[in-house]
C-alpha cells in the first residue's frame, strides 16, 4: 500500500488492532502517531510496535497526512472542533471509524472539511479477521479511496457500499455481530454447564464447535448456508429436534428484529451525538 503519515486520534481497542495489522504487514512505525488522553495505552503501543504516541491531538495534526478519527462517537464533535480550530485542514485525508456518525455531520464537525471516508469495522480485526465496511463521497479522490481501502484491509475483508445508510446495515450484520455469537455461545456454555460439564470443559466444547463450524463455511463458498446445516442434519436425528425447536420459538425473526434495532440505533446516535 502507499505510504503516508498516519495518526489515530483515540487509542482504544479498535486503533491498537488496527495498527497491530499495519505493523505486521510492514507499514513503517515510524510513520504512524497515536493520541490519546491517558498513558497507559500510548505505552502499550509504544512498547509493542515502536510506533510514535503523544497525548496532544494537534502534535498528532500536525504529524498527520490521514487522521484515523478513534474516539466514541458521542466526543466526536468535541474532538474535531478542537483539531479544526488547530489548524486548517486542507491535504489531510479523514477516516472516521465511529459508529452512527454520516459523513455531513462529521464534515460539521470539521468545519466543512470535505474529505473524510466512513469506515465500520469490527472487533476480530485485531486477529487480522476483521470485517470492514466503507463509504465515501463522489467526491473523494480514487487515491483517498484506495488508501483508506488499503489501510483496513491490513486487519481483514473490505466491503464498499455505495449508499452511506449501508453502513448501518454493515453495523448490524458485522460491526456489532461478534457480539451476537458471543451471546449465543455464553447460553450454549451454560446449558452445556447445567447437563453437567464443568465450566472449563463447558467453553471448549462450544467454542470448538464454532470455530469448525465458522472454517467449513469459510472453506465452502460454492455451498449454501442452509446446505452447510442440513449435512449436520441427520433425518430423525437430534439436530433435526434442535433446529425444529429454534424455527418454532421464532430465531429467524429474533435475529431481524434485533439487526433492525442495532439499525435503529445508529440513525438515532447519527441525531443525538
Ligand atoms: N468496539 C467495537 O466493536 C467497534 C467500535 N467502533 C467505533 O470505534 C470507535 C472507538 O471504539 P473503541 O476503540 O472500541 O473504544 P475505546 O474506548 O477502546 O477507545 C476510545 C479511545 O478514545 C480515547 N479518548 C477519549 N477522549 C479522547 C480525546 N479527547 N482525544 C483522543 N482520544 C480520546 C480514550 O482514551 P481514555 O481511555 O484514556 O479515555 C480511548 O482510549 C468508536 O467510535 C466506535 O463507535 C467501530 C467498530 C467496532
Ligand atoms: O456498539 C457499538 O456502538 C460499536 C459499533 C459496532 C460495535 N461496537
Amino acid at each position: 500500500m502507499q505510504q503516508r503519515k498516519i495518526a489515530f486520534i483515540g487509542a482504544g481497542n479498535m486503533t491498537r488492532s488496527i495498527i497491530s495489522g499495519l505493523v505486521a504487514n510492514g507499514y513503517p512505525a515510524e510513520l504512524i502517531m497515536a493520541s490519546n488522553p491517558s498513558i497507559g495505552k500510548l505505552e502499550a503501543l509504544h512498547s509493542d510496535f515502536a510506533i510514535q504516541t503523544t497525548q496532544d491531538n494537534n502534535l498528532a495534526l500536525e504529524f498527520a497526512e490521514v487522521v484515523v478519527l478513534a474516539v466514541k462517537p458521542q466526543l466526536m464533535e468535541q474532538v474535531c472542533a478542537a483539531l479544526a480550530k488547530h489548524q486548517p485542514l486542507a491535504g489531510k485525508l479523514f477516516v472516521s471509524i465511529a459508529a452512527g456518525l454520516p459523513t455531513a455531520r462529521l464534515q460539521q464537525m470539521l468545519q466543512g472539511h470535505e474529505t473524510i471516508i466512513r469506515t465500520m469495522p469490527n472487533t476480530p480485526s485485531a486477529l487480522g479477521k476483521g470485517m470492514t465496511g466503507l463509504f465515501a463521497e463522489p467526491m473523494i479522490q480514487a487515491a483517498d479511496k484506495q488508501f483508506a481501502g488499503d489501510l483496513m484491509a491490513q486487519v481483514g475483508e473490505i466491503a464498499w457500499v455505495d449508499k452511506e445508510s449501508l453502513i448501518d446495515s454493515v453495523i448490524a450484520a458485522a460491526g456489532s455481530s461478534p457480539a451476537y455469537f458471543f451471546l449465543f455461545l455464553e447460553a450454549m456454555q451454560k446449558e452445556a454447564e447445567q447437563q453437567g460439564f464443568d465450566h472449563h470443559t463447558a467453553r471448549l466444547l462450544v467454542q470448538q464447535a464454532m470455530l469448525g463450524a465458522a472454517e467449513m463455511v469459510c472453506h465452502n463458498p460454492q455451498l449454501e448456508l442452509s446446505a452447510l446445516r442440513t449435512q449436520v442434519t441427520s433425518k430423525g436425528g437430534t439436530t433435526a429436534k434442535a433446529i425444529e425447536s429454534f424455527q418454532q420459538q421464532g430465531l429467524e425473526k429474533v435475529v431481524a428484529t434485533a439487526m433492525q434495532a442495532a439499525v435503529k440505533r445508529a440513525e438515532e446516535m447519527a441525531n443525538l451525538f
